[in-house]
């Protein structure tokens, strides 16, 4: 696998010496002023998050993508866009989740996008993370404005069918994705099933609010976790699942 630019190489050590990822997820639209988002982003910080995601689905601006990412400036860990569509790419960035929708009923979503967004990307110098993302169980926002057919949270032949298609195309990443504010995550057991069966890393996100949960996904295989809504809604807590990522060891 060819590990090529700054973050990559970032990320890959991370995985290679066994630490779980915390991407800490800042939705443009949801930040109220940059005095809160600066404070916030101090904490994760200070607490380990391993990168910033920066993404949402509505309501984000070019203007406020870069609002953020100037607050973001002062922390050095990767601020990496998750792209919603190709209105989010910004140079203040380091890299971009360079995503393909799998399960989209769209093509915009599975390959539409990507070319219409490949060449501003290498124009401005944004390092492109190649990753599946899949959308399972609830879906939220990005199940609607992505048009996806959900993978069922207790489908994971059906997930791993998709991760080995990722892999097979030369992903690095599967993002399994059950949507901002899902009511549950996806489930240990797909997440143990997919890592099993294929060998892409594996980053999951949505409905993630407890510790206890945190480390049963790493445990059963995630490379890496993203907390958005959490961060949104009690700081606190986002910081105890990073500090119980850290004490998850895995030997690889
Ligand atoms: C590679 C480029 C430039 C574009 C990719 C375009 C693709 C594949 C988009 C996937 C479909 C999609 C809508 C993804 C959304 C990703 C995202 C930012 C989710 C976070 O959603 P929130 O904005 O937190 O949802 P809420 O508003 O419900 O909180
Ligand atoms: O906001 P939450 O529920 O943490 O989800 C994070 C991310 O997976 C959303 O796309
Ligand atoms: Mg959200």
């Amino acid at each position: 696998m060819r590990i090529k630019g700054k973050t990559a190489k970032y990320l890959q050590k991370l995985i290679d010496e066994g630490q779980p990822i915390h991407f800490s997820l800042i939705d443009p639209d949801k930040v109220k002023d940059i005095q809160s988002l600066s404070k916030v982003a101090s904490s994760l910080f200070k607490a380990g998050t391993s990168a910033f995601l920066i993404g949402g689905t509505l309501g984000v601006s070019k203007e406020k993508l870069d609002s953020i990412l100037s607050v973001l400036q002062d922390f050095s860990v990767p601020k990496i866009i998750f792209p919603s569509n190709i209105n989010l790419i910004s140079e203040k960035a380091d890299a971009i989740l360079f995503m393909s929708l799998l399960n989209s009923d769209d093509l915009y979503y599975v390959i539409g996008a990507q070319v219409s967004a490949s060449i501003i990307v290498k124009t401005i110098g944004l390092e492109p993370i190649p990753t599946g993302y899949l959308i399972v169980g609830h879906g939220g926002t990005a199940a609607h404005i992505g048009r996806a057919r959900v993978v069922p949270y207790d489908n994971p032949e059906l997930a791993v069918a998709y991760a080995l298609a990722a892999e097979y195309m030369g992903m690095e990443y599967l993002y399994l994705e059950a949507g901002s504010g899902a009511p549950d995550t996806v489930r240990p057991e797909m997440v143990k099933f997919v890592s099993k069966y294929s060998e892409i890393n594996l980053i999951v996100g949505g409905g993630i609010r407890t510790p206890e949960r945190a480390v049963e996904l790493v445990k059963a295989g995630a490379k890496a976790l993203v907390t958005g809504n959490v961060i949104e809604t009690d700081i606190e807590r986002a910081i105890k699942i990073i500090e119980a990522m850290q004490r998850v060891y895995r030997i690889e």
